[in-house]
């Protein structure tokens, strides 16, 4: 370890600072452009010891667990960082991952999200000799700092972190770390733990009880199997309502969900049979089904159950198809493609490069693309546009505040 004074050149992609010195570049965690700081340097990692020069762009943060100084909560990485240039921040990091590829397209402003909208968010629990940890691991570290309050997080989450605790306590053992992941929905919390050991007898019926003397808790479950359904969760797609299994993908933030799926409908517009891949639970497929005959294709067979048992539900949606599929290891074809007039996919971090290679090859008109990792789209979005499609617009929409990932909709055309 040593200690250096640097001044801080911009902001890597994770949101650290960035300082270019002689032994290579040193990234400082809160640290931003234009300041100048006395740092304790390993290797390339940099940790604030003074500051000399203070950005303007520097603000306080919102929560009480932000303090670099004291023992902070990693769930968030840019709450110092004024908001016009935060903005600009999660945009470029869409800008640069296309350029990166030679990739030039229109990208619109960032789609702004506030606090205390995130509807699902993951929880590090374990129980110490003393107490029950329930918070968000620090950041790069296993070591678990209990939250009291979190401004990203919805009220409907918060004002019930009493129940969640309680709920926590009987699922922990005395042994090891789990997650909890906690969706609102519309009757109530879906609480869904993984990583837990098999639990015994005793300890299920106390999450029984533990519920059953608790409101505002729809379910509980744990490493897949439900434990107790007060209430079946229920969450609104554009007006269709789906009861989502267990632990299932949901976008974290109900406002990016629906500024993400009025841009997927304004460009598949008149498509009579759209291709909906990577479906979920049928976020998208759902709402298309009002004005388009779907075909919703996903990997994961609860979640497309849900989904086909929600379009059932519904009146008034055009026909809805599901099929259970790897599109990793089994993209649809550029022949089986033929029957859509338009396609949105919505892969997981990894993207969906084999199924991109067979749609540049194909003859689809509209193509979307959703994404939460701009590398991945800029790889696919390369492969579109060398198979002659046209990027009409990016739109980065800030599903995650403060963190460094950005969600974006690519809007294509041929
Ligand atoms: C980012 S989520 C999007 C889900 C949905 N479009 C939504 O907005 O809620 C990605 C989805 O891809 C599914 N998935 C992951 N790997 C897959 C694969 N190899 N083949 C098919 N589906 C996969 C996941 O189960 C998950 O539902």
């Amino acid at each position: 370890m040593s200690t250096q004074t640097v001044t801080i050149d911009r902001l890597g992609a994770l949101g650290h600072g960035i300082a270019h010195t002689s032994e290579g570049p040193v990234y400082v965690p809160h640290a931003l452009p234009g300041e100048t700081v006395a740092i304790a340097r390993h290797g390339s990692q940099g940790t604030v010891i003074s500051t000399a020069k203070t950005s303007t762009d520097r603000v306080a943060p919102t929560c009480r667990h932000y303090d670099p100084d004291r023992d902070a909560c990693g769930g968030c990485s840019l709450q110092h960082l004024a908001e016009l240039p935060y903005r600009d921040f999660k945009r470029e990091l869409v800008v640069a991952a296309l350029a990166a590829k030679g990739l030039t397209p229109e990208v619109g402003p960032l789609v702004a999200c506030g606090p205390g909208q995130r509807r699902r968010t993951v929880f590090s629990v374990r129980r110490t000799e003393k107490e029950l940890l329930l918070g968000f691991n620090r950041a790069e570290t296993n070591h678990i700092v209990s939250i009291e309050d979190c401004p990203v997080a919805s009220p409907g989450i918060m004002d019930r972190l009493e129940q969640i605790r309680r709920v926590a306590a009987a699922l922990a053992s005395a042994a090891g770390a789990f997650r909890l992941a906690v969706l609102e929905t519309l009757t109530g919390l879906d609480l869904a733990a993984d990583g837990l050991k098999p639990l015994g007898d005793k300890q299920r019926r106390g999450v029984v009880e533990a519920v059953l003397a608790l409101r505002g808790i729809a379910r509980v479950s744990a490493n897949g199997e439900i434990l107790v359904e007060p209430q079946k969760p229920v969450v609104d797609f554009g007006g269709v309502l789906v009861s989502p299994p267990p632990g299932a993908f949901m976008q974290a933030t109900k406002e990016a969900e629906d500024a993400m799926a009025a841009l997927v409908l304004a460009h598949t517009g008149k498509a009579k049979r759209v291709l909906d891949l990577f479906a979920g639970s049928g976020t998208f497929a759902l709402r298309l089904a009002r004005t388009a005959r779907v075909h919703a294709v996903e990997g994961e067979e609860k979640s497309l159950k849900a989904l086909d048992q929600a379009a059932r539900n519904t009146q008034g949606l055009k026909p809805v198809s599901v099929e259970k599929r790897d599109l990793f290891r089994r993209p649809l074809t550029a022949q089986e493609l033929k029957a859509f007039d338009a396609v949105v996919f919505d892969p997981p971090r990894a993207g969906a490069e084999a199924q991109v290679r067979e749609l540049a090859r194909s003859g689809v008109k509209k193509v979307v693309a959703v994404s939460c990792n701009p590398l991945t789209l800029a790889r696919d979005l390369r492969l579109l546009a060398d198979g002659g499609y046209g990027i009409r617009t990016v739109v980065p929409v800030d599903q995650f505040l403060w963190s460094p990932h950005v969600e974006a909709v690519a809007l294509l055309e041929r």
